[in-house]
Formats: C-alpha cells, sequence, structure tokens
C-alpha cells in the first residue's frame, strides 16, 4: 500500500515495492542457520479438492527457507488422510499431516477430556491448537507462521512477509499479523472486518473513554486477517479461543502478555480473497451471523479482565453509537471504492450493519448472562503441567500416521 504511516500503538510494516520476493527469500534462507521456521496450514479435506490449496503448494513446494510445513487435518476419514499425505508430498519440505479425526490423536483428545483440557469446540481454533501442540514436540523451529487453505490470490511473497518480521532476530518482534484488503469480482469485501470491528471499537472508545486495549485493537488494519506469525516461546502461553473469536482473541492474548513494542503488522499482499461465508441473517449459529457474535463477545470479555463493567444499558447504547459510525463508514468505504473502479452495494452493506447491530445486542445479553463462560483452550504451559508426557504423546501419534499411512 502507497504510504509509510505508523499508526497506533504496533510498528507497521508496508510493502513499498522495492525488495524483491527473491531477496527476502534469500535473506530468510540465512536467517534459517540459525533461526528455524515453520509453517502451519489449518485445513479441511475439502479445501484439498478446491483449487485454492492446490495453488498454495505449488507455490511453497520449492521455498527453502522452512525446516518444517505442519498441515492440521479435520473431517477427513483414513482414505482421505493416505490421499492427503500423497497430495502433500509434492512438498520439498518436510512436512507432517496431523489426521485430527483419526484414532491416534483422538485417543489424546480422551485423555486430556478427563483433565477438562481439550477443546470443547470443533474448528479452526482446535485444529491451530494440536498443530501448535506438534510444533512444540516436534522441537524444529522457533518460529512459526499460520494461515488459510481457501486464499485465491496466494503467492510465495505471503509466507516470506509473513515470517520475515518475527524471523530476524534483529527487529524483536514476537508476534506478526498480517494485513491488506479484500476485494473479488470488482467488489470490496471484508465485510465483518469494515463494517463490524472497526466501528465497534470506535463505538467503545467513545462510550467507555480512552483505553490502550482498544487503541491497540485499533492499530491493526485487518484485525480478523487469519495469517499471524509467533515465536515459540509466544505458542507456549496464549491461550486460543475455539469459536470465531480466535483472531481477536489472540490478539488479545500477545497484548497481555507482550509490551506492543514487541508487536508489529506486515503488509503481505495487495488484495486478498478466500471462500466467503454467507451472511446467514435467518440463523444466528451460522455463517458471518455467528462470526459476529463470537468476536463481539470476544471484546466484551476482553474488556471485563481490563476493568470494565457492563450492563445492558450500556450495550444498548454501545449499539446505537456503533449503528452511526458504521453507516457514517459506508460512504468512506463508497468512495473509497468507487474511485478504485469497485462495487459497493449500500443496501447489502447496511443490510449486514443492521444484523450485526442486533448481534451487539444478542452478544452482550449472552455475555451478561453468562460472564464466565470461558471458550479459550488452555494454554499448552498449562497443558504439560498437567500431563507432562503430552508433547511426546502428540509427536508419536503424528509420527505412526505418517508412517503407517503414507502411499
Ligand atoms: O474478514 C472478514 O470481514 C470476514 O472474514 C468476512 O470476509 P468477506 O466479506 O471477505 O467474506
Amino acid at each position: 500500500m502507497g504510504d509509510f504511516f505508523q499508526g497506533g500503538s504496533i510498528a507497521t510494516l508496508h510493502n513499498f515495492k522495492q525488495l524483491p520476493t527473491e531477496e527476502l527469500e534469500r535473506r530468510l534462507l540465512d536467517i534459517s542457520k540459525t533461526n528455524k521456521m515453520a509453517l502451519l496450514l489449518p485445513s479441511l479435506y475439502s479445501e484439498l479438492e478446491a483449487p485454492a490449496l492446490d495453488n498454495i503448494v505449488e507455490e511453497i513446494k520449492d521455498v527453502k527457507y522452512l525446516e518444517e510445513i505442519i498441515i492440521g487435518l479435520d473431517r477427513a476419514d483414513k482414505a482421505q488422510y493416505t490421499h492427503a499425505q500423497k497430495y502433500f508430498s509434492r512438498l520439498n519440505t518436510d512436512f507432517r499431516v496431523l489426521w485430527n479425526d483419526g484414532p491416534r490423536l483422538r485417543k489424546i483428545d480422551s485423555i486430556l477430556a478427563k483433565e477438562d483440557l481439550a477443546p470443547k469446540e470443533m474448528g479452526k481454533g482446535r485444529n491451530v491448537w494440536y498443530c501448535y501442540g506438534y510444533f512444540l514436540a516436534s522441537q524444529r523451529a522457533q518460529t512459526i507462521a499460520l494461515h488459510d487453505c481457501d486464499i485465491t490470490t496466494y503467492d510465495r511473497s505471503m509466507p516470506a512477509r509473513l515470517l520475515y518480521p518475527v524471523a530476524n532476530p534483529t527487529f524483536g518482534y514476537k508476534f506478526t499479523k498480517g494485513f491488506y484488503y479484500r476485494a473479488a469480482g470488482g467488489k470490496l469485501n471484508g465485510r465483518v472486518s469494515r463494517l463490524l470491528v472497526t466501528p465497534l471499537i470506535r463505538a467503545l472508545k467513545k462510550i467507555l473513554g480512552p483505553l490502550d486495549y482498544l487503541d491497540y485493537l485499533d492499530s491493526f488494519r485487518y484485525p480478523l486477517a487469519g495469517e499471524f506469525t509467533m515465536q515459540a516461546d509466544v505458542v507456549k502461553t496464549i491461550r486460543i479461543p475455539s469459536d470465531w473469536g480466535l483472531e481477536i482473541g489472540v490478539l488479545s492474548e500477545v497484548y497481555r502478555n507482550y509490551s506492543p513494542s514487541r508487536l508489529s503488522q506486515v503488509d503481505i499482499c495487495d488484495v486478498y480473497d478466500h471462500k466467503h461465508q454467507d451472511l446467514s441473517p435467518k440463523d444466528v449459529e451460522k455463517g458471518l451471523s455467528k462470526m459476529s457474535t463470537d468476536i463481539c463477545k470476544a471484546i466484551f470479555r476482553k474488556l471485563a479482565t481490563e476493568g470494565e463493567t457492563f450492563s445492558i444499558e450500556t450495550i444498548r447504547t454501545l449499539k446505537a453509537t456503533y449503528y452511526r459510525m458504521a453507516l457514517d463508514l459506508v460512504d468512506q468505504y463508497h468512495a473509497d471504492a468507487v474511485m478504485n473502479g469497485l462495487a459497493l452495494d449500500r443496501h447489502q452493506e447496511e443490510n449486514a450493519i443492521e444484523l450485526f447491530s442486533q448481534n451487539i445486542i444478542r452478544a452482550g445479553e449472552i455475555f451478561l448472562e453468562n460472564p464466565s463462560e470461558t471458550p479459550f483452550i488452555p494454554c499448552w504451559n498449562r497443558v504439560t503441567s498437567a500431563i507432562p508426557e503430552v508433547l511426546d504423546m502428540i509427536k508419536e501419534a503424528v509420527e505412526l500416521d505418517s508412517e503407517e499411512f503414507s502411499p
């Protein structure tokens, strides 16, 4: 993006388009002699049947600076897991596929469940959590990047740009988050980020007054980006939410544990596109409706831990303030889209804002009724303290699955 502005409390690393990807990769290869890097790909089996993942694998198959690629495979039976092993065998980096539904990892899950340490919900959070466990168990790398498997605008510059800020030891960053703009088919996307998260954070600032946490969240250009990199010690201490609060939850966790000077965001591509979910106005348990409710709950919970109190009146005022701010933002998005030759359907935007306003109230009510609800999966430090041999068990299960079902 064409500026060098530093706003907010964390560093923003732009793309001035002066450094070729090959040069960045050469630097990463140099760094990899002392600081090994891994890439985590949380995937559904169905994504192996789509062109996006095929392109991702083609783009990363010859990357030389990675020590290990960890693929978390969800919703796969035995034949599908075996196929996944074959599918990823074109990678020229060592890789492991975690068969999350396989009997070996399921058995470990039930041991953890007995101690109330297992993830309670299926989904990306659980998948990522087990992959982080394997990453800690394998001890092959010190830095790990993560990105989704449905990115249709992917090229090999993305993992390089995503890893570099944390991998470069002279920068001192523990964590970085990717940013970009989302558009496809001549249309501006990123509906929850643009129409819920940004106006919600600004409405909260207006109601609650200045708060470092809200300024911090507002510093992120794409707070819901599913692409981030962290060091191994961060992996050990963060609690991962198992619902759609994953991205906001991770930002809140690194905020809790580190000074903002150790955190950054990085421009990882211009335009980004992926698989879209329905707004789902009729079913609150699905699509962007569920996502927006989970995100609001994650923010309310975090603010409560920062000492803020909420009542139903606060939530109602928040909704009204949010609604006005979101509508004002639509004017800005509209001008930006038109000037860039993109379309923006005001009616659809306002429909989304109406749904998100209702979900602010809904999330508020759920939070007020059950303030101690914790959808967090425990951090790995706690799990290894309760069951010291757990990482060895995961490593053994993954290695055995891999040996037994390799084509
Ligand atoms: O980032 C977001 O806002 C949500 O993931 C929805 O994205 P989309 O509007 O691009 O589908």
